[in-house]
């Protein structure tokens, strides 16, 4: 009995101290653990907002973009969260009635009043760039392209976001935002991994972009844009052409068909059966063609179409020069381009096209697409026709010619070849966020790519949790060893008769 409470006596854990020291080291490591996690954990998102206007040729786009707040100039965060198309064709339309230019935007901007939270109008800001559309308008007349610009700056000021300017953008800035926005959303250019090209087909320019090693910018200053991101340097090559949009390059083949003055034509680029009484003064009326607008020509003529790829491409070839080249290489029209590199993005109306044509798929030879729309193109109308009907004819009439022009340009204008074919994808959206130069322009005005990579904790948070664990537990158990003095030595425990 005495040998029982003599034991229990010298036993530390059965003393009211030792157990107060060993729950208040428990607390204080569960508290110190549960502070960690705390503090660490990622507050609740609050959301920063910007507004891009996109005043295409054929049609004017409205993005929402949308990045956490407290990360507003480091990590590749920003999302495109809403789009709303304008309806509508492009502001560079209403050059004769230009308040009808500001008002075509009214529907998406109360959208976007309804998509971003009010608290942050005031404090989002608002671009609108245009492209060729209205940097044709501007060659024509620019007291006219003055005015769309008046009224489409009159609306924009109405709004509550903080309205930061509308500008023709330069073919330059066009190229090589879209370039940008591409590799933003791909995260190549914050890791610093090798670049995509940019190709943009548009309905009055197209755009290419891309960064090759044997190009350090001095052979055609004009083509070539320097960069420094997140610590990496770029020397980037690009050349917007204008004209070369589907829907001017349509206007230069039907021109080249129509030098005669005549009543009809036979078009190879549209299909047997297609046929359309157009307008000569209609089609003349652009600066592409407007000096080839043949003397004496009746008002109108019938456009007849014959289907045939082969005699189309020999067409769509006519548009581009390739007699004169003062540099060491070139595309077309005089134009240097360093030799093709890494692989490409090809969206808008690449995209568009060769998605209703079923040719994403770039691992298909490209004798294989010559031959499908070799037979797309022969496809009677009426067939083409009863085949789509959801899809508006304006567009369908044109596929044939469009995937003609497409594959024309990639081939005989950019020089890309069977092999090379390959590197091109065909694409719409990256992560949710549209290809195009709206993104990439935005980050450049909200200055939301450092030029130097940032600083970055030296652990993730998942990574600092688990060490203060590791560390916590430890402590634990070196405080149980510390107290191993006062251990009961249970081998040497009296026996009890
Ligand atoms: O860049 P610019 O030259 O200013 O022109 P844009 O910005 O208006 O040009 P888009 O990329 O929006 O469109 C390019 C062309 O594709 C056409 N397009 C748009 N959606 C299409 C679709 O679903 N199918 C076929 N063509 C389409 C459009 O009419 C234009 O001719
Ligand atoms: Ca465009």
């Amino acid at each position: 009995m005495s040998a029982q409470r003599e034991m229990k006596e010298k036993n530390p854990w059965h003393t009211p101290v030792t157990i107060i020291i060993t729950v208040i080291g428990v607390i204080a490591i569960v508290a110190l653990v549960t502070v960690a996690v705390l503090q660490n954990r990622p507050v609740s998102q609050k959301y920063k907002y910007g507004i891009v206007l996109d005043a295409g040729s054929s049609h004017t786009a409205l993005y929402i973009y949308e990045w956490p707040a407290e990360k507003d100039n480091n990590t590749g965060r920003v999302e495109q969260t809403h789009s709303c198309k304008v309806k509508g064709k492009g502001i560079s339309s209403y050059a004769s009635e230009p308040w009808k230019a500001g008002e075509s935007l009214t529907l998406c901007m109360q959208e976007a009043e309804q998509k971003v939270p009010k608290k942050r109008h005031h404090e989002t800001p608002l671009y609108l760039g245009a492209t060729a559309g209205m940097r044709l308008l501007n060659m024509e007349n620019s007291s006219a392209s003055d005015k769309v610009f008046q009224a489409v700056e009159k609306a924009l000021q109405k709004s509550p976001f903080s309205y930061q300017g509308a500008r023709i953008l330069s073919g330059q800035e066009e190229g090589a935002f879209g370039w940008v926005t591409v590799n933003y959303l791909d995260d190549r250019l914050m890791q610093g991994l090798e670049t995509t090209g940019a190709l943009d087909l548009g309905g009055a320019s197209t755009q290419i972009s891309f960064v090759s090693d044997n190009y350090d910018g001095s052979e055609s200053p004009s083509n070539s844009v320097a960069f420094r991101l997140y610590g990496n340097d770029y020397n980037l090559y690009t050349h917007s052409f204008l004209c070369y949009g589907k829907d001017q390059v349509l206007r230069m083949a039907l021109a080249q068909q129509t030098q005669s003055g005549p009543r009809t034509i036979l078009d190879p680029c549209f299909h047997p059966g297609y046929t359309e009484i157009k307008n000569y003064s209609v089609l003349y009326d652009s600066p592409c063609v407007s000096d080839r607008k043949p003397q004496g020509a009746p008002v109108s003529f019938n456009h007849r179409g014959n289907g045939s790829f082969g005699q189309c491409q020999e067409i769509v070839k006519s548009v581009f020069n390739f007699t004169s080249c003062k540099y060491s290489q070139c595309s077309f029209n005089g134009v240097f381009q360093p030799l093709l590199q890494g692989p490409f993005g090809a969206f808008s109306a690449y995209y568009f096209v060769m998605n209703f044509l079923n040719l994403t798929d770039t691992s298909i030879p490209l004798d294989t697409v010559k031959d499908k729309l070799t037979r797309y193109c022969a496809t009677p109308w009426d067939q083409i026709k009863l085949q789509h009907p959801n899809v508006k004819l304006n567009y369908l009439e044109e596929y044939c010619f469009s995937g003609t022009y497409i594959l024309t340009l990639l081939t005989e204008g950019y020089n890309f070849t069977s092999e090379s074919y390959s590197n091109i994808k065909f694409i719409k959206k990256i992560k949710g966020s549209d290809a195009g130069w709206t993104l990439g322009y935005m980050l450049n005005l909200t200055n939301m790519i450092p030029a130097e990579a940032p600083d970055s904790p030296p652990l993730p948070h998942a990574g600092y949790v688990s060490i203060v664990t590791i560390i916590a537990l430890l402590l634990v158990v070196l405080f149980i060893l510390s107290l191993r003095p006062l251990w009961p030595r249970c081998s040497k425990q009296p026996h009890i008769i």
